[in-house]
């Protein structure tokens, strides 16, 4: 039988260090999130970044906090339950870190009978920090405990006319009682490096945006062309002016150059520009979480109107809206039926 499984980032178990520290071991250990040889990474994320991160996250994570627990948790159990509302396969939730493991939804779909596995990463884009790391662990997870099962993978679906449409029209729907003058596209950071690293052709990624328009096969795993597509493709949809928008990157750890524009640079950039009023879209999640929450919605507010903006505001992600539950669904039904896929 035929199941799905959707795969988010997880979070931990409660906005304490106690609960974060075994939380951000497990991430910042992951070789594809901190891709340094074991002994520097071990080194950097037990030595140093865990010593005191635990402490300041959890305060970040206490800000933005539910009662019924993690937003990011929270909001993709509600939007696996409405999936599940419009298939007949079974649906399962796992989580790349954390207490909601992808081997515990593996088991969940094989006590259900499932052994045809539509794994969905619940990634727009591909980043080795991401996406890949889901698909890798997903097959690390099957190869050890559930060899009999097969496993295809939704692609990143950055670009598919349907995700862009949904995507598109929540962006409308926030901006209906938002009189903005400028649009920004913030998506998650990754360093520099692992953008060359995912680069198969090992020549064609520059970095510098020269590359990111020039047709290539590089661009199936290339993060930073995927997001620049995106915001292109809801410019068109929107029919949004070139002068009225701009994508930067959010989120970034000391060291290494990551991805730029930064946002919080552009805050004050486009504030000091003399653009009063800033909608922020963070399309590289589907959830709402600590990034969207705090970093975008709170800090960036306040990094803004420092800067002399005036009026800001933070456009949900899609979260368990139905027309993207639809559009899930179809997805899944389509694979379900037909083995076909969304491009
Ligand atoms: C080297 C560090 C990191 C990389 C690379 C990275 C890539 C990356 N992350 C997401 C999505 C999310 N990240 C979230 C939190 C978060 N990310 C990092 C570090 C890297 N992420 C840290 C240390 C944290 C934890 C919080 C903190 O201490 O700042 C979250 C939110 C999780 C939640 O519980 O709400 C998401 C979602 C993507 C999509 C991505 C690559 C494209
Ligand atoms: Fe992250
Ligand atoms: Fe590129």
């Amino acid at each position: 039988m035929k199941g799905v499984l959707l795969v988010n980032l997880g979070s931990p178990d409660s906005p304490t260090a106690k609960d974060v520290k075994p939380y951000l071991d497990e991430f910042l250990m992951d070789e594809r999130v901190i891709d340094v040889n074991p002994v520097l990474r071990n080194l950097l994320v037990r030595g140093i970044i865990l010593q005191t991160r635990p402490k300041k996250s959890a305060k970040a994570y206490a800000k933005i906090w539910w009662d019924e627990g993690s937003p990011l948790i929270v909001l993709s159990e509600r939007f696996a339950k409405k999936v599940q509302q419009h298939t007949d396969m079974p649906v399962a939730l796992g989580m790349r870190y954390g207490s909601m493991s992808i081997k515990k939804a593996l088991q969940e779909l094989k006590d259900k009978g499932v052994d045809e596995v539509l794994l969905v990463p619940l990634y727009p884009h591909y980043a080795m920090s991401s996406y890949e790391t889901v698909v890798v662990k997903t097959m690390e997870d099957k190869k050890e405990f559930f060899p009999e099962m097969k496993i295809t993978t939704l692609p990143a679906f950055y670009k598919s006319p349907e995700y862009i449409k949904v995507l598109s029209e929540s962006i409308a729907d926030g901006l209906k009682d938002f009189d903005y003058d400028h649009i920004l596209f913030s998506y998650h950071g990754i360093p520099e490096r692992h953008i060359r690293k995912s680069d198969p052709t090992k020549f064609h990624c520059k970095i510098d945006g020269s590359c990111c328009s020039v047709n290539s096969v590089a661009h199936n795993t290339c993060y930073r062309h995927q997001v620049y597509e995106t915001t292109e493709l809801v410019k068109n949809y929107l029919g949004l002016s070139e002068e009225k928008i701009s994508t930067s990157f959010q989120s970034r750890l000391a060291g290494d150059p990551w991805l730029k524009p930064y946002t919080d640079y552009e805050f004050e950039r486009l504030a000091k520009e003399g653009k009063k009023n800033l909608a922020v879209v963070t399309a590289a999640f589907v959830s709402d979480c600590l990034e969207t929450l705090e970093e975008i919605a709170m800090e960036g507010k306040e990094q803004f109107e420092e800067a002399g903006g005036e009026h800001y505001k933070h456009i949900p992600c899609l979260n368990d809206g139905d027309a993207w539950v639809a559009v899930m669904a179809k997805w899944v039904n389509e694979w379900q039926a037909k083995e076909v896929l969304p491009v």
